[in-house]
């Protein structure tokens, strides 16, 4: 079986090195949660219509959120409310506080299945931007015993940057629940040799949770209840996270519930998936349904990159783009493209894989907070990241994997940065040779969707696929 030979390649493997520290644990102040438990969470009708209009603010058109929501073919379409789903009241609280009015569809299929007892496996699919994250955020707190002082939860994210963006959605949903604390097992963060943690959720990348699980014995496995995989496909089809996952799952007890998250699950790994979560329920998207209306898909036929960059400063001239993000296949072509859009005068960062993971987390939270408005990567930053004000997507090269053949999965996670929860998004494919038509036809066909060609010499056309 093919997890045999997969276990043998986990056992051969050796723990990742220590590294250096700064205290990243628990950032609660206790005068802020004093203050925010001052709040009558029954008053939410109040504060549910005040965060309706701070959203409102946010979304393309007036309701777009709302009107969506009663679509019964949309994501976030949903009957239930967030008191149905039998939350503790300091969750409805987080929930509320954070702006959301109504669970999206994965939040309110998801929820009861994890939620149950006994406890429940989960192998789950829901499009970028339908609010996954906060679906198992909210899972790990309602598990959670406060008054036990051990790890509980453990939930592994592919990147640093997405360990820190998940461990920001624990901290905002559980402010109102002070007695639950969270600790980040992320390069960096060094504890002292012999100590046991006493925060009840830990969230981390995997060779770091490894070791504190298995080396370190900072977190005791054996007492963990609930242990997610965010990304997990890319968790199970990368060599090093899948085999990391599988030695921090194997020492967990055997009625632990594991939680698998992703929006796309390439077939083999879909098995796989199922191999390795003992009777779960499943929650997946048909093939048509994996992308989202709400992102509009172009594609502008060029020459060369020169061609492609010409294209990219027409769609610039023509639109406003309030924050796009672009990739490219090569960290070459990406400095390249970066100091070229400089030069034109754009707020530009530039974030690739070579960059300390560190440094790629502040270059995000730049752009996250605006200072920058275009972001030029790699597919480092395909997956995951969620910053709300990106209204483009640009693809300047399109997305293959190593046999030069479409990534379909990267694909989607690309322009899903785009179109976050209801909003409006455009994705531009730059299109250069046959062989990238090709790709992009291919590409189509796996998705069953059109996309369409623009014009970019035409500034009529391009101010009307935005408007
Ligand atoms: N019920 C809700 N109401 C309003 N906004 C929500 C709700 N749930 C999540 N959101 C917001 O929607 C955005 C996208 O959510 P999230 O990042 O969880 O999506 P995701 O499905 O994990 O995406 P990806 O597949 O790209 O990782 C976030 O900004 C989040 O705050």
């Amino acid at each position: 079986m093919a997890t045999d030979s997969w276990a043998q390649a986990v056992d051969e493997q050796e723990a990742a090195a220590e590294s250096v520290s700064i205290n990243l644990r628990n950032t609660k102040k206790p005068e802020e949660n004093g203050e925010c438990m001052q709040l009558k969470w029954e008053d939410k009708a109040a504060q549910s219509l005040l965060n309706k209009l701070i959203r409102n603010n946010l979304v393309n058109t007036t309701n777009q959120v709302e009107v969506l929501q009663k679509d019964p073919n949309s994501p976030l379409y949903s009957v239930k409310s967030f008191e149905e789903l039998r939350l503790k009241p300091q969750l409805l609280q987080g929930v509320y506080g954070m702006g959301f009015n109504r669970p999206s569809k994965i939040q309110e299929t998801a929820l009861p299945m994890m939620l149950a007892e006994p406890p429940q496996n989960l192998i789950a699919q829901s499009q970028s931007g339908t609010g996954k994250t906060a679906a198992f955020v909210l899972a790990m707190l309602s598990h959670v015993d406060p008054n036990n002082k051990y790890p509980q939860c453990l939930c592994v994210s592919p990147t640093y940057e997405l360990a820190l963006q998940t461990g920001k959605v624990i901290e905002q949903m559980g402010k109102h629940y002070p007695e639950v604390q969270l600790v980040y097992a992320i390069r960096g963060n060094k504890l002292q040799r012999g100590m046991k943690l006493q925060e009840q959720i830990v969230i981390g990348t995997p060779g770091t949770m490894l070791d504190w699980c298995g080396k370190f014995k900072f977190i005791d496995p054996k007492k963990v209840k609930v242990f997610v995989l965010d990304e997990a496909d890319v968790m199970i089809a990368t060599q090093g996270h899948q085999d990391q996952s599988i030695r921090i799952q194997r020492m967990l007890p055997k009625n632990c519930q594991m939680l698998l998250f992703s929006a796309t699950f390439e077939e083999s790994v879909w098995n796989f998936a199922q191999r390795i979560v003992p009777d779960p329920n499943i929650i997946k998207l048909k093939r048509e349904e994996e992308t989202l209306d709400t992102i509009k898909q172009y594609y502008v036929l060029c020459n060369c990159k020169e061609e492609k960059f010409q294209a990219l400063c027409n769609i610039y001239g023509a639109i406003t783009i309030a924050q796009a993000m672009i990739f490219c296949h090569t960290r070459k072509t990406a400095g390249w493209l970066a100091g070229e859009l400089s030069r034109e005068g754009h707020q530009v960062a530039l974030l690739s894989g070579e960059m300390q993971v560190e440094q790629r987390a502040a270059v995000i939270e730049r752009f996250r907070d605006g200072k920058e408005k275009v972001l030029v990567t790699t597919n480092v930053c395909a997956r995951g990241i969620d910053v709300e004000q990106v209204s483009v997507v640009i693809n300047f090269d399109l997305p293959v994997d190593k046999d030069g053949n479409p990534d379909n999965e990267t694909y989607l996670h690309r322009i899903g940065r785009t179109g976050r929860f209801g909003k409006r998004g455009l994705a531009i494919n730059m299109v250069d040779s046959k062989m990238s038509m090709n790709i992009l036809n291919r590409i189509q066909e796996h998705f069953n969707k059109k996309i369409e060609k623009l014009d970019t010499d035409d500034l009529d056309e391009i101010e009307k696929i935005a408007s």
